[in-house]
């Protein structure tokens, strides 16, 4: 039996209730999780989990049978059982129909990719604008309603240009580019030596949502090297449909136009922030940094997590907050097991445009916390495990000094997680425990995608969305809105 899914850190499996979330015909299935590795707080558990105690094993028309919220064990590829078993949407592809379509190939044959999925951030300041462009026309990004969508494109260009300015101050404060591309490579080669390490020799491949290497990319080439079996980690601990979501929707739709990769049995790990490892990695850095205080016991803890609008919450059911409360409250307990029982407080940061964003926003909690008379702080960004411009830029800068003008004396920083040895070989417990249960994405298509294939629909809409969007760029009213809302 495998090495990693034989060591039992849980005296029982825990499995949280899947939920489904139906976005434009899309459905994402939340429960996301494998069952082993999951962080169980020692005297509490997750009001929004249960356990089971046994798990059986059962054939792979059971997958079938099952769909999306099926539940099932699937054979190791590795001609072993798997004994921890998967539910398909936990991490696995939620396909739209629930469609399966199992793999025919044997152990020894199996060629094994891991593709890690991430923001991407723009090189060099002009890439800035592109960059933006990328960004804001994502449907995921900014949801305009259906009969808008045709604007979707000429809007990201007039908001790119709008924001390219401020964008461009920022990464020019922390040396001119992202560092994303650099981290996320060094992550991918940890994992691979890390799953060396294990005895699971594997390719890992990194695909940007909006800059290089782009998913596109990172396909071609898993093509390329004819992977049989693929795990796909988005590398946000929380889902959202902004992040991940996005990101897996891009995957969805090159799958399904490719005979070979509507066939590749593909194991999604939806989110991960309630994994044990992620979560003690978590505490062991708050853990350090709260010693470099002179009076450790006095600083608030203050987790600063990216923001999203309020409607992919409320309208849209993005898991997002639930998710990130959960996180917090168990990497408190984790502190608080180890006798860290600081104070501790949530906020949202990196705010864009005039909607409502998930509160309450950073920036107006650290002028607070200074006027309540709060001398310590260690600010730990949660959203992320990368180091990018919201934290060098935005907390280790902006809000920094934002909290040193409030009334705050004593000011750290949590660094993102990056290759923490810990948590890169939780990553690979979570590769490893995905893996079984792999599935084909569907070849079948949604509506809105079947419609949008319409060549003249397509010329209409382009047409009128660009006079529209020309009569939008020209006045001066527009302009000034969105500057004041985007600078
Ligand atoms: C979990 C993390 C993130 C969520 C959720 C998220 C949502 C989200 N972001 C924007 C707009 C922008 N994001 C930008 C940069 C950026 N965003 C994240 C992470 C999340 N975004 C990261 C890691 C980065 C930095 C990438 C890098 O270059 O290092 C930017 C560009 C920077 C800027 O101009 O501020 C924008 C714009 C929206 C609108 C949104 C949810 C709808
Ligand atoms: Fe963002």
């Amino acid at each position: 039996m495998n090495a990693t899914l034989s060591s039992s850190v849980l005296p029982q499996t825990k499995l949280c209730r899947s939920k489904l979330y139906v976005l434009d015909q899309k459905v994402y299935g939340l429960s996301s999780h494998t069952r082993s590795h999951l962080y169980v707080p020692r005297h509490s558990y997750s009001s929004k989990c249960t356990f089971q105690a046994s798990i059986g094993l059962s054939s792979s028309s059971a997958d079938k049978r099952n769909g999306i919220l099926g539940e099932s064990c699937h054979s190791d590829p590795f001609g072993k059982r798997n004994p921890v078993g998967q539910t398909v949407c936990s991490v696995g592809v939620c396909t739209y129909d629930g469609t399966t379509v199992e793999s025919p190939l044997h152990a020894m044959e199996e060629k094994v990719g891991v593709l890690l999925l991430n923001l991407g951030g723009p090189e060099t300041l002009n890439d800035v604008q592109p960059f933006l462009f990328n960004l804001f026309a994502d449907p995921d990004i900014i949801r305009l309603p259906r009969l808008f969508q045709f604007l979707q494109r000429p809007l990201a260009q007039l908001i790119s240009v709008l924001r390219a300015p401020k964008s461009k101050e920022g990464y020019a404060a922390i040396g001119g580019g992202s560092p994303l591309r650099k981290i996320t490579d060094e992550q991918a080669h940890a994992l691979q030596m890390a799953l060396e390490a294990k005895g699971m020799p594997v390719n890992v491949y990194v695909g940007m949502r909006y800059w290089y290497p782009f998913t596109e990319e990172a396909v071609r080439q898993i093509k390329k090297d004819a992977i049989t079996r693929l795990v796909v980690l988005p590398l946000y601990p929380q889902f959202s449909i902004s992040t991940t979501g996005s990101s897996i929707r891009v995957l969805q739709h090159i799958f399904r136009e490719d005979a070979y990769l509507s066939r590749l049995p593909v194991s999604i790990i939806n989110s991960w922030y309630q994994r044990e490892g992620y979560i003690k990695s978590m505490a062991d850095l708050i853990e350090k940094e709260l010693n470099n205080f002179a009076e450790p016991k006095e600083v608030m803890i203050f987790f600063s997590a990216h923001g999203v609008p309020v409607s992919y919450v409320e309208d849209a059911g993005d898991p997002y907050r639930d998710q990130m409360e959960e996180c917090i409250s168990f990497i408190m307990q984790e502190l608080k097991a180890r006798g860290i029982d600081n104070e501790h407080t949530l906020a949202y940061q990196s705010r864009v445009g005039p909607v409502q964003w998930l509160k309450p926003y950073t920036d107006e909690v650290l002028v607070e916390l200074g006027q309540k008379g709060v001398r310590s702080l260690l600010a730990v960004p949660v959203s992320f495990v990368s180091e990018h411009i919201e934290t060098l830029e935005e907390i280790d800068m902006e809000y920094r000094e934002l909290a040193l003008e409030s009334g705050i004396k004593s000011w750290g920083r949590v660094p993102a997680l990056g290759v923490t040895s810990s948590f890169i070989t939780d990553l690979a417990d979570a590769v490893i425990e995905a893996l079984p249960s792999a599935t084909a994405i569907s070849p079948s298509r949604s509506i809105s995608e079947v419609v949008d294939d319409d060549p003249v629909r397509y010329v209409i809409k382009m047409f009128f969305g660009s006079i529209l969007a020309f009569f939008l760029l020209l006045s001066p009213k527009m302009i000034k809105a969105f500057r004041n809302h985007l600078t």
